[in-house]
């Protein structure tokens, strides 16, 4: 699913209603019925709703909810907050459409003086994708003060005092949301971690926009959805045998650090890789074949060095490197050796980050599509500090022109950067905040590029399966108790999900 820019929703808009000849005020109806309907569901009816309405086409929803919550005999008030001299057209036309039941109280920045009642839900409509700028100080205490509120909160389409696309300062006010209802797509602020105190969860409602169209800027930010994947997904085939799904080896598991790679090996098994190759040590190498038998080993010694470049002549399909590896100097000539003898791109993980954040000269040696998954301190390591999610999203697009590599940036909504495409994933949940949760899903990206998946549907259907992972962990563990290792055993269920849409 696309993400888009208020701008670019402003040209859907037109699109729409000029394919269906309906007119924006028709399209505004539609969107408050498709609201209303959900409210209906969320709402009761035996406590008065507060709708907050503005002067744009945000405040037009929320007039026309009003009516509607008011026909379903809700008892309905609006609190108009009038920050500008002139309603937008559709607004007015829903302002005049109120019936004389529904009370509403003026407010602006001379008359502030207003009763919130004690038990009320509130439904904000006083800014949606229209803000483009500070709130008025009125506006900013209004909400300040509904945020300390006990009752629901409910935001039309975006959260008031959250820019849609652009980044907020920390102390900006926001609308602190329960729940957002969001016309078309979700917003790409409601994936930035520094929204995430105010925004609580949000609902997608269709109001029938056309997709297609040749913006005048690019798309840029897509959602991860399930069936996006089933594009991806590929089944196996009837005559397919453990050669087609490829050799993928695992390099990693240094004294002290044995777990991670073991954990990626179980990942990548029950991915679906053909063969599994691990180039570890002689410790590593006793507990991962007592754990996970269909492993094979590449080495004895102690020094993982010695005799890489050996091992790197059979000609592997996917290699994930870095788990465990540690940060030694023998670990940069591990990181050399592979990338001076492998041409296919590779995943880098953990200490293979940490080695190439400190190596320019090796940061150009990186297969080209190779994929990083750095959690945000490995991150840093690689493009230096961010003061917000945009900044951070654009230094990585930098970071992936540049070296022409996929980043994996890892955190809740894990974001996949490809150039300037930004994939967001959705699954998942703090359960997966646990130590080896990176080396499993290092290991499932490995076995998927050994699988011939592209570089990009590789980390893309990785995130997403390590994510639903977690999800379905959660019937049965608590986000405590969960482990990295419950990953792999989670991971056939993960994979139906795939089958049943297929069959
Ligand atoms: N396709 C859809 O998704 C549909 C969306 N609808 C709803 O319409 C809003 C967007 O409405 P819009 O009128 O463009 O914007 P807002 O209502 O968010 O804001 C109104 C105007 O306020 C001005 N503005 C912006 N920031 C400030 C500020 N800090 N202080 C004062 N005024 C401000 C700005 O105008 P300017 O000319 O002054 O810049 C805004 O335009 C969308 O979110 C949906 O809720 C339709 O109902 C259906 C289709
Ligand atoms: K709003």
């Amino acid at each position: 699913m696309k993400i888009y820019n208020p701008q670019q929703l402003s040209e859907l808009d037109k699109l729409t209603m000029s394919i269906k000849g309906i007119s924006s005020l028709n399209l505004m109806e539609t969107a408050a019925e498709k609201a209303t309907t959900e409210l209906l569901s969320i709402l009761p009816s035996s406590t008065p709703v507060v709708v907050l309405c503005g002067m744009g086409n945000n405040a037009g929803d929320g007039f026309a909810i009003a009516r509607l919550l008011n026909q379903q005999h809700y008892q309905v008030e609006v609190f108009w907050l009038k920050f500008a001299d002139q309603l937008s057209a559709d607004a007015q036309a829903n302002y005049h459409r109120l019936p004389a039941e529904v009370k509403v109280t003026e407010i602006d920045e001379t008359q502030t003086n207003f009763e919130l009642s004690k038990q009320s839900n509130y439904i904000d409509c006083i800014f949606g994708v229209g803000l483009n700028r500070p709130m008025p100080k009125f506006v900013q205490a209004i909400i300040e003060d509904i945020n300390q509120k006990k009752g629901l909160k409910i935001a039309i389409d975006v959260p008031s005092g959250m820019y849609a696309h652009q980044a907020n300062k920390p102390n900006d006010i926001r609308f602190k949301t329960d729940l957002c209802l969001s016309f078309h797509a979700p917003k790409l602020s409601f994936f930035c971690s520094e929204n995430a105190a105010f925004l609580n969860d949000f609902k997608v409602i269709d109001i029938g926009l056309v997709e297609d169209h040749n913006f005048s800027t690019p798309l840029t930010c897509h959602y991860i959805t399930q069936n996006d994947l089933l594009k991806i997904y590929k089944p196996r085939q009837q005559f397919s045998h453990k050669g087609s799904f490829g050799h993928a080896l695992l390099i990693g598991g240094n004294t002290g650090m044995h777990g991670s790679v073991i954990l990626s090996a179980e990942t990548a098994l029950r991915s679906g890789v053909g063969k599994l190759s691990v180039h570890s040590n002689a410790i590593t190498n006793q507990v991962l074949l007592t754990r996970q038998p269909e492993a094979m080993t590449t080495n004895i010694d102690e020094d993982l060095s010695l005799n890489l470049a050996e091992v790197l002549l059979k000609d592997f399909d996917a290699i994930g490197l870095g788990m465990g590896l540690g940060r030694t100097a023998e670990a940069s000539e591990i990181v050399s050796t592979v990338f001076k003898n492998i041409q296919k791109p590779v995943l880098l993980d953990a200490d293979a980050l940490y080695v190439i954040s400190k190596n320019e000269a090796l940061r150009r040696q990186i297969s080209p599509k190779s994929i990083l998954t750095p959690h945000k301190g490995e991150l840093k390591g690689l493009i230096g500090d961010w003061q917000t999610s945009y900044e951070m999203l654009d230094k990585v697009k930098a970071f992936s022109h540049k070296y022409n590599v996929i980043v994996v940036v890892k955190e809740a909504f894990t974001k996949v950067v490809c150039g300037d495409q930004v994939f967001i994933n959705t699954t998942g949940n703090p359960a997966l905040a646990t130590a080896g949760s990176g080396d499993c899903l290092a290991g499932m990206i490995t076995a998927l590029m050994a699988q011939s998946y592209e570089s990009l549907n590789a980390a893309i259907l990785g995130v997403y399966l390590h994510g639903i992972t977690a999800d379905l962990a959660l019937s049965q563990e608590s986000q405590e108790s969960f482990l990295a290792s419950d990953i792999s055993k989670f991971l056939g269920r993960a994979f139906k999900y795939f089958e049943c849409e297929q069959n």
